[in-house]
């Protein structure tokens, strides 16, 4: 499967401020972007942090794309993908809407009715891990259903857990032109972090795009070495 992780931060690293409500960081040529790159997926992932803080409805809007899809043949929007380990997306999220499959990849330990609501709400239910959702299982049982190109679109926490487990291929990010700060704040890869074995990254694009910057990288090198 092939990954892409694209995301917006400030210009110093940050995803959202400390309060970790949606923070606009885009305009509107980069969340054209974003469109696109959804419109090129069979899916759309986020952690549930970002379910809880964004409630996103993770669905191509542009027409033309949605047509596109439609006329190769496939389903007119990309799945949509929440790594959820105890299932607490709400049953009125977004995401549960129609407008799409959604996948919630949960792990054993989420409680029984908890699942039940979600897959009564609409979700289709997958288990990967015991604990916390392992992602290379997670993404496994995403293959399974025909899951060939995915786009990540945040928060930190998954996007670090992600680059632990060597699954990203393709990091986009864009810098928008905004200072936020916080040491709390959500940065683009939070969790532990690496002290060694960093993710190497071989540049491949520079552009301007509204009044930031975009950035376009291939994961080279990876910490289990894939
Ligand atoms: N600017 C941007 O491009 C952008 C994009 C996305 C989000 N955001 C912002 O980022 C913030 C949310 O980010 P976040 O880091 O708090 O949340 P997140 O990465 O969206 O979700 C993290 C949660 O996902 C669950 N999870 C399940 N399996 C996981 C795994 N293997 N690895 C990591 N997490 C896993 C964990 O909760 P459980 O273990 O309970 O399941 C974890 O707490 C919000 O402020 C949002 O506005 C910004
Ligand atoms: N590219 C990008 N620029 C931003 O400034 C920003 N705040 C996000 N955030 C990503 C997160 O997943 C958001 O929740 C979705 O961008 C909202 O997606 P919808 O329009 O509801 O589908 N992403």
């Amino acid at each position: 499967m092939y990954v892409h992780v694209n995301a917006a931060t400030s210009a110093d690293g940050k995803l959202a401020s400390r309060d970790r409500s949606q923070l606009r960081i885009s305009g509107p040529e980069d969340f054209d972007r974003v469109d696109a790159i959804r419109a090129d997926s069979d899916a759309v992932a986020v952690g549930v942090g970002t379910v809880l803080a964004d409630d996103p409805s993770l669905t191509v809007t542009d027409e033309e794309r949605v047509a596109d899809r439609r006329a190769d043949g496939g389903s007119p929007q990309p799945a949509r993908v929440v790594f959820d380990s105890r299932a607490r997306t709400p049953t009125d999220a977004v995401v549960l809407d129609d407008a799409a499959t959604t996948y919630v990849l949960v792990a054993e330990a989420a409680p029984e009715p908890r699942r039940e609501a979600l897959a009564a709400a609409g979700a289709a239910v997958l288990v990967a891990g015991t604990e916390r959702v392992a992602p290379a299982t997670g993404l496994a049982a995403l293959a399974d259903r025909g899951v060939d190109r995915l786009m990540v679109e945040g928060g930190g926490e998954l996007i670090f857990s992600l680059f632990e487990a060597g699954l990203v291929d393709e990091l986009t990010v864009y810098v928008g032109a905004m200072v936020v700060g916080g040491r709390g704040a959500p940065t683009l890869a939070d969790g532990e972090g690496f002290v060694e074995a960093f993710p190497e990254l071989s540049l491949d694009g520079v552009e301007r795009l509204d009044d930031g910057v975009l950035l376009r990288w291939t994961v080279e090198g990876q910490p289990d070495g894939a």
